[in-house]
């Protein structure tokens, strides 16, 4: 029996529990939300695919769960300029779901922005291992850095580290191709700009998070141990601590197996650096 419990479905949390159910991951959804009316909207939507998944909204039973999606709170609207600018909306959010699962044994994946404070903060308040809490938010960012060096016509693979918001470092030295500074600065200004459009144009960014969330979720599921652009709860990789940050981690059943300390050209240590110094600042805001 395996369970999969989503604090928060909204948009992205709705979509994750459907399309978990819909490519037959999880036994067991549990479901839950401050807002009755989503909350119930959700259940009986769920229900009317008619998918063989048995749905609880018991709280409770979270506990027994194997995996746990933080993706609740607020998200941005086009008056919210960064990610980052959530973090006091959202802390009080992120508490509350600290509170229902102190000790939990299971895997805990943030998805609620600023996603990588917010990771670490979770990390602090349930008092678990780091290796239980992944931060989602690298493999979208690779997703759409990879559609952005196909149009530049530059080769692949497409690797984003760094923060999931102003600070994403892509790591242009993987793709074997001589990119000038002005490209990169040039590519990454429309990668940090890249789901405003959506947001913009629907309201949220839906099918590339949960798409991503999914498969995620499927690595850890079915311990795949394929290495991932995570947000990890770091301990001195990358000469960084205090926070939680996009590396490239091995993910199964087990959470985060390990971190790979990948060579960073100039620009890209720099920019990691640059990345590390403002997440940690973030963080800091749960180190009180
Ligand atoms: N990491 C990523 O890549 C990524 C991608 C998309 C969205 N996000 C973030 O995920 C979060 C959710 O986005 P969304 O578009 O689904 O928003 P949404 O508004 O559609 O859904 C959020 C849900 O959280 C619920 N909620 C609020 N406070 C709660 C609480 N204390 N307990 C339980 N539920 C609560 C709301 O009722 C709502 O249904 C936002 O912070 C957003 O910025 C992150
Ligand atoms: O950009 C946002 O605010 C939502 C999310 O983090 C995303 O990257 O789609």
């Amino acid at each position: 029996m395996t369970s999969l419990a989503i604090f928060g479905v909204g948009k992205v949390g709705g979509e994750t529990a459907f399309l978990s159910a819909a490519l037959g991951l999880v036994d067991e959804l549990i479901v839950y939300d401050t807002y009755e009316p989503i909350l119930r909207a959700q259940v009986l939507d769920l229900q009317h695919t008619g998918i063989d998944v048995s749905i609880s909204t018991d709280m409770a039973a979270t506990r027994d769960a194997d995996i746990f999606v933080f993706a609740a709170g607020t998200p941005r609207t086009p008056e919210i300029e960064t990610r980052a600018d959530l973090l006091e909306a959202n802390i009080p959010v992120a508490k509350r779901c600290s509170e229902f699962l102190q000790g939990f044994p299971g895997i805990v994946i943030t998805v609620t922005n600023p996603m990588d404070a917010n990771n670490y903060g979770l990390w602090r308040m349930m008092g678990i291992d780091r290796r239980q809490c992944i931060g989602f938010g690298g493999q979208l960012d690779s997703a759409r850095f990879a559609g952005l060096l196909r149009e530049a016509g530059i080769p692949g693979p497409a690797w984003v580290l760094g923060e999931h918001g102003e600070h994403q470092v892509p790591l242009f030295s993987k793709t074997g191709a001589d990119v000038g500074i002005e490209e990169r600065e040039a590519i990454l200004s429309r990668m940090r700009g890249a789901s405003m459009e959506v947001i913009r144009g629907k309201g949220g960014t839906i099918f590339g998070p949960a798409y991503h969330i999914t498969m995620l979720i499927r690595a850890v599921l079915e311990d795949r141990r394929e290495v991932l652009p995570c947000s990890c709860v770091l301990d001195g990789e990358y000469g960084l601590s205090g926070c939680s940050l996009g590396v490239p981690a091995r993910i199964g059943r087990e959470g985060i197996l390990g971190i790979e300390e990948w060579d960073l050209d100039t620009w890209e240590s720099a920019k990691m650096a640059e990345a590390g110094a403002f997440v940690r600042d973030l963080c800091r805001r749960f180190d009180d």
